[in-house]
């Protein structure tokens, strides 16, 4: 049985094109003028853009003493209302546990994903049984390894850790991944904001100022250079941490800067607000920052220095949020955000001439596909393509209201966000999930996504590596002096 989206106009990451799009067993099969299907999805007035790929979410994710509320149900079923049909969740080894147990338990968390999904693993803590551990990993589909640099006895590595997997990802082709800011300074400042008598969600964001993230970002870079690989930097929040990967990228060092939707449109002043549940919400690490530092991430997506916009979904609610209640630091960090980021980053980017629509493509979908290595199958209208596609229909509008969304908690980040610009429809490999209100998930229709080990970055960097490598200058006999 074939689908046929007919009538509306292709926009990919370099091109907007009229064009139908044919669809069978869950693949782009054509595309071109007046063809025909079993099926057929009007996408007059629309844009047809390949689905949004959120690489940083936390589903089910057991974190400072609870788990976060949304899991692979209620995740992928707000993804996919909001046109994001590929998400990539971490697996998280508790400190001491295998790697290939935690995997085993994310597939557990999967079976009731609605849309595709793979995983970056997290190196949580470091001896051979991980350096083992991690060329299994890379073999069963996994190419990124996440580094917490922050969460202090908790998930943080420290400098030795970060550079001995570094330097594992470089042999294995994997990349890794940074939550890059200094965890022993964020740890002292905020055991003198405590000290003080500053225990409100407030003195969450005194504690992690932007210094934190552009230190960790610089180490991690300058490490990632030594141990020969490229290096992806996520939730980039401020302009210390944009300055260091333009100022990377500048120098030929491949490291690659994700912001957030909710740092790119919600700022500072979110916590002092009166309300300490309001703010509460809000804690999230890095935290909100200032309009200057939201300035310069719009203006590191315009111009290539940053790549890629995710939500690093983590959704607690409030009941959750209230276990910080007399102390911050016991706030559980994140916030939401999957059904939105689309929505959202069309309104207050495209249509204030932020970003292109083609722009927009890239920064959603396609450029994170390419990176993450699962281009052109993921992030493109290509034949050949899996068919997860967003039918955009610039002229839909709503507000962002907690009572009517998908996702299992009990507020909303952005509620009164006034949005234009929203999905038709939505496809997940061809199966139409979604139309316009109308959210129809199939739970355990989401497959995993391998991702092969990188060929090129990598063999690249050693390559360069090994030329340029200290070498031990082979010396004449006889220029030595007698006795050596
Ligand atoms: N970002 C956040 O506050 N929570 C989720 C875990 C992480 O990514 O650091
Ligand atoms: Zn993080
Ligand atoms: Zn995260």
């Amino acid at each position: 049985m074939s689908k046929v989206i007919k009538g509306g106009t292709v926009v990919t990451a370099d091109r907007s094109y009229t064009a139908d799009v044919k669809i069978e067993n869950g693949v782009i099969t054509q595309i071109g003028d007046n063809l025909s299907g079993d099926e057929i999805l009007d996408a007059t007035g629309c844009y047809v853009m390949p689905g949004g790929i959120d690489p940083h979410t936390h589903l089910e994710m057991p974190f400072m003493g609870t788990y976060s509320t949304d899991d692979f149900e209620s995740g992928t079923r707000a993804a996919l209302s909001g046109g994001t049909t590929t998400v990539v969740d971490f697996c998280l080894p508790a400190p001491g546990q295998s790697l290939l147990e935690a995997r085993q338990m994310w597939d557990n968390k999967t079976v009731k994903a609605s849309c595709d999904f793979s995983f970056h693993m997290a190196i949580t803590w470091w001896d051979k049984q991980v350096f083992e551990e991690m060329a299994a990993v890379v073999d069963s589909g996994i190419n990124t390894f996440k580094h917490f640099m922050a969460y202090k006895g908790a998930l943080m590595v420290n400098d030795e850790e970060m550079y001995s997997s570094f330097q594992r990802c470089s042999a294995l082709g994997a990349m890794p991944l940074v939550h890059a800011e200094n965890g022993d300074v964020v740890a002292q400042l905020q055991a003198s904001l405590l000290a003080e008598g500053n225990t409100g969600p407030e003195a969450h964001a005194y504690s992690r100022p932007p210094q934190v993230e552009g230190e960790a970002v610089n180490r991690a870079v300058m490490i990632a250079d030594m141990a020969g690989v490229p290096l992806y930097v996520v939730h980039v929040s401020c302009e210390e941490a944009h300055e260091a990967i333009r100022r990377a990228r500048q120098a030929g060092k491949r490291v690659y800067g994700e912001p957030l939707v909710q740092h790119l449109t919600l700022d500072d002043s979110e916590y002092a607000n009166a309300d300490w549940d309001h703010a509460a919400r809000r804690v999230m690490s890095p935290p909100f920052r200032s309009s200057v530092h939201q300035d310069s991430l719009w203006a590191g997506l315009a111009s290539g220095s940053l790549q890629v916009v995710a939500t690093d979904h983590c959704a607690f609610t409030t009941e959750q949020k209230r276990l910080g209640l007399g102390d911050f630091t016991q706030i559980p960090n994140g916030t939401g955000g999957l059904e939105d980021r689309l929505p959202v980053l069309w309104s207050r980017g495209v249509n204030t001439g932020r970003l292109t629509m083609n722009e927009f493509v890239a920064v959603t979908s396609t450029n994170i596909a390419k990176i993450l290595n699962m281009y052109p199958k993921k992030g493109a209208i290509l034949e050949g393509a899996d068919a997860d596609i967003v039918v955009w229909d610039p002229e839909r509008q709503k507000t962002i209201r907690a009572a009517s969304q998908q996702s299992a908690i009990d507020y909303n980040v952005f509620e009164g966000f006034e949005l234009k610009g929203l999905p038709r429809f939505t496809l997940t490999r061809g199966q139409c999930v979604v139309t316009e209100d109308k959210v129809e998930t199939e739970e355990g229709h989401g497959k995993f996504v391998p991702r092969k080990a990188y060929p090129a970055v990598n063999r690249a960097l050693s390559q360069w590596k090994e030329l340029t490598a200290p070498h031990p200058v082979k010396r004449d006999p006889s220029k030595m002096p007698a006795g050596v």
